[in-house]
């Protein structure tokens, strides 16, 4: 049988004057476009405080039901996460299908999620959703069949037959698995931290081309050469990467940091979500520089940038030294590659400005390395090799005491040989 096409009415409700409303209504629209859900129709509302019933004002109820009706829709999609009670009185007064923006996230989330952590975390936030709106969901699932949303697979009929304090046991199972694999996660990180390389965090809105910057740089740089390590998943949807890759990136000069990319931002990110996904972030607020990533082409580019920021913030993300790449400017008209101040202007996918952005990377994070001149005794060779292999060697001398060496390379490594150091 033919999946019925989804036919969907936008409503939001605008805060005592959000500046990013209308971005926000599009984004939505975006995000209902990841789901294949058509939408036919809008209808928003100016108000200082939300209907505690309905969330929208009784009269906007009447008006979003004839609309609904004028315009065939099968659904119906809040801009906000909606009260069980709210969804409960909509349902029951619309007769028809009710979602929130924090459904429809959850269920991209649930597309893409690729790996089992990333599976875990998702399911431990649709579970935390669901269980103050079961009774709800049952009423609707009663009413209503197919279309979007967890609840309506079948792995989630089968779900909703959980009673609650089954769907509590589940989130504490989930929770546990989900431990044992951050805790690996945590381990192989303090493995990296004991390498002392710096780490470098993409980080940015969906889709502005995280994955993509990575693949260029893995593509230049790769420590393990140019086919060395294993490229990212890039393309052009929401959320297309959900878990943390982090690969190493050695320039031509030994100098070495760890790339990480990770999850793409949107605005308001459920609550549920960036709780689950804690760990998931908690690579970027250990970051000893942040690339700032943004999709230059879009002409809102800057309300972009406002809302990675909050998510930042959100995440208790605060003060760690950032670059912005403003990426995609073979689509903005503008000349490439340009670097002013703290920021870069390039193309990733044509790979464009690559080296600018490595430039800039590298004066900031390599700001402690020495400069210096070493003799070091023939019968201490595997010195002469480490520094060939971690360090940048200006110069080699064979004199008669030893090697010499001109070299600049990291403080730690000047502190541990500094034996050899010639004043
Ligand atoms: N024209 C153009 N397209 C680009 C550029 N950089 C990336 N893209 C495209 O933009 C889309 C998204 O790129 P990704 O690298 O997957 O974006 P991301 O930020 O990792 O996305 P999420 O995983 O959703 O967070 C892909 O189709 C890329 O090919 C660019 O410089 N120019």
């Amino acid at each position: 049988m033919e999946p019925i096409q989804q036919k969907a009415i936008l409503v939001g409700v605008n805060l005592n004057n959000q500046p990013d409303f209308e971005y926000s209504m599009e984004e939505l629209g975006n995000l209902a476009e990841a789901c294949e859900v058509e939408v036919v129709g809008q209808l928003t509302q100016n108000m200082e405080r939300v209907n505690k019933s309905h969330y929208i004002g009784t009269g906007k109820v009447e008006e979003l039901g004839g609309l609904f009706r004028g315009l065939e829709a099968n659904l119906i999609i809040f801009n906000d996460e909606l009260s069980p009670s709210q969804l409960r009185n909509l349902e029951a007064d619309l007769e028809c299908k009710v979602i929130d923006r924090t459904i429809l996230i959850l269920d991209i989330f649930e597309k893409r999620a690729k790996t089992r952590e990333a599976q875990l975390q998702v399911e431990v936030a649709q579970l935390q959703y669901m269980l103050p709106r079961l009774v709800g969901l049952r009423e609707s699932l009663g009413r209503q069949g197919g279309g979007v949303g967890m609840h309506n697979r079948g792995s989630g009929e089968t779900r909703l037959e959980l009673d609650r304090r089954r769907i509590e046991e589940k989130i504490s199972a989930l929770n546990k698995e989900l431990e044992s694999l951050v805790f690996q996660r945590q381990t192989q990180r303090k493995q990296r931290k004991k390498n002392e390389l710096p780490v470098v965090s993409l980080v940015g809105y969906t889709n502005a081309g995280k994955s993509t910057i990575m693949n260029a740089m893995l593509e230049a740089y790769s420590a393990a050469g140019p086919t060395g390590e294993k490229a990212v998943f890039e393309k052009d949807m929401l959320f297309a990467t959900l878990e943390t890759s982090v690969r190493s990136i050695q320039l031509e000069d030994h100098k070495s940091f760890l790339l990480t990319d990770t999850v793409g931002f949107v605005s308001k990110l459920p609550h549920h979500l960036v709780k689950a996904f804690r760990s998931t972030l908690e690579e970027v607020s250990e970051a000893d520089l942040l690339i700032h990533v943004v999709d230059y082409s879009n002409p809102k580019y800057e309300q972009l940038i406002r809302i990675t920021e909050d998510t930042l913030k959100d995440i208790g993300v605060t003060d760690i030294p950032t670059i912005f790449a403003y990426n995609k400017c073979d689509l903005a008209g503008v000349d490439i590659p340009e670097v002013k101040e703290k920021s870069v202007y390039l193309a990733a996918k044509p790979r464009i400005g690559m080296t600018e952005l490595v430039d800039l990377i590298r004066s900031s994070v390599f700001k402690d390395y020495v400069t210096c001149e070493m003799l070091i005794p023939y019968d201490r060779g595997q010195v002469v090799s480490y520094l060939n292999e971690h360090a940048s060697i200006h110069a080699t001398e064979y004199e008669n005491e030893g090697t010499r060496l001109s070299l600049e390379c990291r403080l730690q490594d000047f502190e541990k040989y500094r034996e050899y150091v010639i004043e």
